[in-house]
């Protein structure tokens, strides 16, 4: 079992690059499976494993998937399997992707139902209420959803109204209706920096999509879609954890390729919190304060705060002078990380679908366990403050979508380091670190 040990206490200074938007490699990945004819070459592919295990789910339908460096190539032309098994969808929900693709380019898909996880139940209706919309059958059952439309039919346009503007309902009703018969017109889709850039990549595969970042996207749809090349978007997810890694260790760290009009709501609060963001050329210089201001926040649909960064504001907060409230609005079960930061030391209660921080409090180092990908990047956050060492493991879910967190942290100035436990010794496994392999010399 891997853990990473971070001991607190240490500012971070100098420049971090930020890799490219799991969220939004992921969708472009299942889109590319539409092209019946040409490559497709995806640059700035984060190495994660949920990139890795949506090779994989291609590589099982006979798709050609080949990595080289950060740059996917992705054959789709032979003929596919339709189906994705649970084994792929068990890691990853965002397997689910692959049904809107499969679905418009041959009639049929077969993907194992995606359960519930740690941040909440996360059905999936309003992706199949829009594949019906465009004259799908869609059948629930054994642990499948499958639709098909009749032998022969293409789907047909639709407009489709969405009940909540979800992220991957928009993006899976997209990619079919790029290869549906007609006019489709998605209104109160979300309108995420990850559904413009699969908009874009899209469009450059031959698709007619306009109005994606808006709340009414229109699909005119096409016969046939070619390979293409893009360049994926940085993770503003990760730009904004590294972000609050600076304004909680009082640091001054320059994010590149932190963007500011995809972080907006994640900048406006941290400079409520007292942090100074000053725009550079290729990104954002963050300089934490002395002392913190106290935030409330609420997570909402972009442009709304997101909730991909609810955990390490929420982890910021407790270093905060005075009450702050956290509002959780998008998934019903998203405060996990909440207990783990009591262990901290973190005085937190959570109210129905708040929590409420009292800060500042002296954070303690403990063995902590990651729920969730965010609550992995919280803990951590909060270890590089905590007196002593914090121990987080569970980290299956942080390697979904963090790139070498550690070597980038160290980087900074962080004393962070990942252990392998091998026959009841913690072995240090970081790679990026040649000086120091082997056995933890400082524990
Ligand atoms: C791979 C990816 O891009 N993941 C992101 C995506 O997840 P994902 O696409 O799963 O998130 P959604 O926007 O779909 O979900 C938001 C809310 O809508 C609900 N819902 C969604 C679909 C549906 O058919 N029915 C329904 O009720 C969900 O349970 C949740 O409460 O957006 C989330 C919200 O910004 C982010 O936290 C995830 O990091
Ligand atoms: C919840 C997240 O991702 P996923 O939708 O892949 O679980 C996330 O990126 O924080």
């Amino acid at each position: 079992m891997d853990k990473i040990i971070v001991s607190g206490g240490r500012q971070l200074r100098g420049t971090v690059k930020v890799s490219g938007a799991k969220n939004a490699v992921l969708p472009v990945i299942a889109a590319s499976i539409m092209a019946n004819e040409g490559k497709s070459k995806i640059h700035e592919v984060p190495a994660l494993a949920d990139v890795d295990t949506m090779s994989e789910v291609l590589r099982y339908m006979n798709v050609n998937v080949l990595s080289h460096n950060n740059t996917l190539i992705v054959d789709a032309a032979r003929y596919l399997k339709t189906e994705a098994p649970l084994e792929y969808v068990r890691k990853m929900r965002a397997s689910v992707l692959v049904l809107g693709p499969l679905l418009a380019r041959y009639g049929h898909a077969k993907v194992a139902m995606p359960g519930g996880c740690a941040i909440g139940s996360r059905p999936i209706d309003q992706h199949l209420k829009g594949f019906e919309a465009m004259g799908a059958k869609v059948h629930v059952g054994n642990g499948f959803v499958e639709a098909y439309t009749e032998t022969n039919q293409r789907l047909q346009g639709a407009k489709i109204y969405l009940d909540f503007p979800s992220v991957g309902a928009t993006e899976n009703i997209m990619m079919a209706a790029a290869l549906a018969e007609g006019k489709t017109i998605i209104e109160n889709c979300a309108r995420e920096p990850e559904i413009v850039d699969l908009a874009n990549f899209l469009n450059k595969m031959g698709a007619k999509i306009v109005g994606a970042g808006t709340e009414t996207i229109k699909i005119d749809g096409v016969d046939t879609l070619k390979g293409t090349e893009h360049t994926m978007i940085p993770d503003r997810i990760e730009a904004g954890t590294f972000m609050v890694a600076a304004a909680i260790t009082g640091g001054n760290v320059y994010v590149k390729g932190a963007l500011m009009e995809h972080l907006s709501s994640t900048v406006a609060k941290l400079e409520e919190m007292g942090v100074t963001i000053i725009e550079e050329k290729e990104g954002l210089r963050v300089i934490g304060p002395e002392k913190l201001k106290a935030v409330n926040i609420k997570t909402l649909p972009h442009p709304g705060f997101p909730t991909d960064m609810q955990a390490q504001l929420m982890a910021l907060a407790m270093r905060a002078q005075g009450t702050s409230v956290i509002s959780e609005t998008v998934f019903e079960n998203r405060f996990m990380h909440v207990e783990e930061f009591g262990r901290m030391n973190g005085n937190i209660r959570i109210e129905g679908r708040s929590a409420i921080i009292e800060g500042p409090v002296d954070l303690q180092g403990a063995e902590v366990s990651a729920t969730d990908l965010r609550a992995a990047a919280a803990l951590i956050l909060a270890g590089l403050v905590a007196d002593g060492y914090t121990r987080v493991t569970e980290l299956k879910h942080l390697d979904r979508g963090y790139v070498n967190i550690v070597g980038k942290l160290k980087q900074l100035g962080a004393d962070i380091i990942r252990v392998r436990d091998v026959q009841g010794e913690e072995q240090m496994i970081d790679e990026e670190d040649t000086e120091n392999e082997g056995k933890i010399s400082s524990l």
